[in-house]
């Protein structure tokens, strides 16, 4: 549905966007992370069509969005991270206009108000100015214009900023509702917002492409955590002949009443089949006299991994995965 190539934007002789390549599905909900200036607001607006990329290309459904920009950008909603609302607009008068602008015809667009304000919970305010709006309402504005229409790609930078927590679950119930139909590129910096919503994240990192990869593959690390009695010296020299095991780090000691439970991480390599090598190293040990304790494979949280992605220490296999 979206194909993005080699995308690229210079803001003079700082390259903000550096030959990002990424293609994103009908019906996928795709985080795009990455910490404070790596880019992704220059992506949101390439995609969008508000911003002209100085090199690559953005196709919806095969389309060039150059090549029919006005009637390709009917086919978008964005909701940016400073909507350029007007303060003394009724909430109602505003979203006529935003109708309009989608080129929506007269039937289209009472119909499609009706749904997005239905949606967005905005009827008891729709007389009032938009500068007398709380945030969380404001919110719901730019939400309500950017799915007006029934968008094929939503771009949505920061959606749930200044939601309480139950419009919160009403917006991801939304967002959710229109990926049936729709592509959908979702910008923010809650973690929890990702892990909720999305399928797959895209972090960028300076400019570039750092991780694309589905959510489940990201969590699932190619580590394992052995807890056992055996000393580093020893385990090494057990585990390392195995086929699979790429090397072996401790962990210390992590419960000062428990001295004797030594914890490694074991590092695999990504052909290793992870429940034979755990039965594999399980046998080791206890052919070896020693106690196991625990034989279980690392989960990553987000949070980590884009730590990670930000402090250039991601893992060979993640990236791998990616
Ligand atoms: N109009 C501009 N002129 C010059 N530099 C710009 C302009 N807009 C953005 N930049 C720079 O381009 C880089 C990427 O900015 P961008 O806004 O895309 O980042 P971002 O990932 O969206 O950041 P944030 O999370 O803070 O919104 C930053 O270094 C920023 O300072």
């Amino acid at each position: 549905m979206l194909e993005v190539n080699q995308l690229t934007r210079w803001y003079g002789k700082f390259k903000a966007v550096d030959s990002v390549n990424f293609s994103i599905g009908k019906g996928e909900i795709v985080g795009l992370l990455g910490h404070n200036g790596a880019g992704k607001t220059t992506i949101m607006k390439m995609l969008s069509g508000f911003l002209e990329p100085n090199a690559g290309s953005i196709k919806i459904n095969q389309i060039d969005i150059t090549s029919n920009l006005k009637q390709i950008q009917q086919q978008i909603g964005y909701l940016p991270e400073n909507l350029p609302v007007y303060p003394e607009m009724s909430v109602a008068d505003y979203l006529d206009y935003a109708a309009q602008l989608k080129g929506l015809n007269r039937q289209q667009k009472q119909q499609e108000l009706k749904r997005a304000i239905k949606a967005t919970e905005l009827a008891p305010k729709l007389l009032d100015p938009i500068a007398t709006l709380s945030r969380g309402y404001k919110q719901r504005v730019g939400v309500a214009q950017a799915i007006l229409g029934r968008p094929s790609l939503l771009i949505l930078d920061e959606p749930t900023n200044g939601l309480d927590p139950t419009q919160t679950e009403h917006m991801r119930e939304l967002i959710r509702e229109i990926a049936k139909e729709a592509t959908v590129i979702l910008s923010t910096h809650i973690m929890q917002e990702v892990d909720a919503l999305c399928d797959r994240a895209i972090i960028i990192r300076q400019g570039q492409l750092a991780v694309d990869a589905k959510l489940d593959e990201l969590r699932q690390s190619r580590s394992l955590n052995l807890a056992t009695s055996l000393s580093l010296e020893k385990i090494q020299a057990l585990l390392t002949p195995i086929q699979g095991i790429i090397n072996i780090e401790s962990a210390g000691v992590k419960d000062p009443q428990q001295t004797e439970v030594l914890h490694y991480v074991i590092h695999l390599t990504t052909t290793a089949n992870l429940t034979k090598l755990s039965s594999t190293i399980a046998k080791q040990v206890i052919s070896a006299g020693a106690d196991l304790y625990t034989i279980s494979q690392q989960h990553i949280d987000l949070e980590t991994l884009f730590r990670q992605v930000n402090q250039g220490t991601l893992s060979k296999e993640v990236k791998h995965a990616a």
